[in-house]
């Protein structure tokens, strides 16, 4: 599209990539998360109707789909204007916000939000996991799907003329379903017409990625511009890891602020700690720093700091520096959080 060519679509239209400065490549400012709500472990229940004060925060951190309250970012708009306020005064330039249909999506805020506070934000094209799709996307051709998502990017989306600068996040489970199939295929199908960004949520299993690969190259995706996100908690072991590496998708690790003992989701995980976070972007440092990315990935109240959470400004405020004592230099750096995200973004 020439029009978009060499440019970067935000939710305020089109911007000179060299403009987007430091980059958060995964957040969500409002959204809802209640297709993902898990209930409490057993001896818990009461525990999870507490009322939403600080004082029961400590539980939220280590079971924060547990508590219906907590899964609505879309009540907490204020308090993400004003950190998005700090995001920018610790020096970030942009966020790519990453509510698709079936989460909430919200443009209009997302746009408010981008006026009230300069901070660049691009909004996301595409439908969200499985369970989130209605029966209407359900029964879709890939044909129907790429000309919606092909439609989000070039004239708005939810009736709105508020567009789309890439595609995703494009949700999946484990084992990939008929209609994630169809989605993804009219991933790759858009991105052809359209040389988009594209951005994809795996299944909690270490083969997903590949195999979500393997699809989207058949349809004739761009890897080279797609981000396989959540690698934290997706793909652990180091060989397996260095193997879906070379396949040359952008890699994500966006759960960076997320230390929780047990991953509700799939107890069979680990999460990693941010300082493992961090080793793994140093093991990544030579070879691969042209395809790492970061992010937090808020999705939920407990981790904004008016709740006591880490905020959207925890990789500025504290990851750097931390990254800097480890043996990744600035440059490398600004690799990550600026060069990266750039290149990516940009429409080809
Ligand atoms: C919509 C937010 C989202 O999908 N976050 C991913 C959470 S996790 O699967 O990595 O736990």
């Amino acid at each position: 599209m020439a029009e978009l060519t060499g440019k970067v679509q935000t939710v305020l239209g089109l911007v000179n990539p060299d403009q987007l400065g430091r980059t958060m490549t995964h957040e969500h400012l409002t959204m809802t998360f209640e297709c993902c709500y898990i209930p409490p472990p057993p001896g818990d229940e009461a525990v999870a109707e507490n009322p939403f004060q600080m004082q029961h925060m400590y539980w939220l951190r280590q079971n924060p789909y547990s508590c219906r309250e907590n899964l609505l970012l879309q009540q907490e708009t204020s308090a993400v204007r004003d950190e998005l306020l700090a995001y920018k005064k610790a020096g970030g330039g942009t966020i790519v916000e990453n509510t698709t249909t079936g989460i909430s999506r919200d443009l209009p805020t997302l746009k408010q939000l981008a006026k009230d506070t300069e901070v660049h934000i691009i909004a996301g094209a595409g439908y969200y996991v499985d369970c989130t799709h209605s029966e209407a996307t359900k029964e879709m051709s890939v044909e129907k799907l790429t000309d919606s998502i092909v439609s989000e990017v070039l004239h708005g989306a939810d009736g709105t003329d508020i567009r789309c600068g890439m595609i995703g996040e494009i949700g999946t489970g484990w084992p990939i379903t008929d209609s994630e199939t169809k989605v993804l295929k009219a991933t790759a199908h858009a991105q052809t017409q359209l040389g988009c960004p594209v951005i994809i949520h795996p299944g909690r299993n270490p083969a997903a990625p590949a195999e979500i690969v393997r699809i989207l190259q058949e349809a004739g995706g761009d890897i080279s511009k797609t981000v396989m996100s959540h690698m934290d908690r997706t793909i652990l072991n180091e060989t397996e890891l260095l193997e879906f590496a070379k396949l040359g998708s952008y890699l994500e690790y966006d759960l960076f602020g997320t230390e929780m003992l047990n991953y509700s989701f799939n107890l069979d995980v680990d999460m990693p700690s941010d300082c493992q976070r961090v080793k793994t972007c140093v093991s990544f440092r030579e070879g691969y720093e042209d395809k790492i990315l970061i992010a937090h990935d808020i999705h939920t109240k407990n981790r904004l700091t008016k709740y006591g959470g880490h905020g959207y400004s925890h990789i500025l405020k504290n990851i750097v520096p931390k990254m800097l004592t480890r043996g990744i230099s600035q440059p490398q750096v600004d690799k990550i959080l600026i060069d990266n995200p750039k290149r990516w973004l940009t429409f080809k």
